[in-house]
């Protein structure tokens, strides 16, 4: 990313929970953000990435940052890099925090595919977008897995 960056913070908490099989703690998403570091929990796996179909969970080690990839910049590469699916499970004896610093470009940066990431073999693939457009289509409703990039995608 360049030019001017803004940076949000946000706060998990996750309570023990009896039924974690019935109650997810984040349901699946990827975040609508640039890049995001992520400070998990020492102690409670609660991290999952969704890939080929299947939950896989991020096991911690104290003091590590997860660096996760988000729509933003899956735009900007026109898809080379992937926003990560993901969310967060409970835990029926423990409860669990997560810290996650959002990088993003500021609310009125044009965001599209890098051209020169685009080629004959590599078409351009989502549109250029005003990011605060981004912002309000991602909070417009639930999120469901990687729904919210489809406002960004060109449909052939
Ligand atoms: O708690 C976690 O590990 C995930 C948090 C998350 O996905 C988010 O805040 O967007
Ligand atoms: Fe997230």
């Amino acid at each position: 990313m360049h030019g001017k960056i803004s940076q949000g913070m946000k706060w998990n908490y996750y309570p023990p929970c009896p039924r974690p099989d019935l109650v997810l703690g984040i349901t699946p998403h990827s975040d609508g953000s640039g890049l995001t570091v992520l400070l998990q929990d020492d102690e409670t796996v609660g991290l999952q990435i969704c890939k080929d179909d299947a939950w896989i969970p991020v096991q911690t080690h104290p003091g590590a940052l997860v660096i996760n990839i988000r729509d933003m910049l899956e735009v900007m590469s026109n898809g080379r890099y992937k926003s990560v699916e993901h969310r967060a499970v409970t835990n029926i004896e423990r409860d669990r925090i997560s810290i996650a610093m959002f990088y993003n470009p500021v609310r009125d940066t044009e965001v599209g595919p890098d051209p020169e990431l685009i080629d004959e073999l590599h078409p351009c693939q989502y549109r250029r977008l005003i990011r605060a457009e981004y912002i309000r289509h991602f909070f417009s409703d639930k999120l469901d897995g990687k729904n919210k990039i489809e406002f960004a995608k060109i449909k052939s």
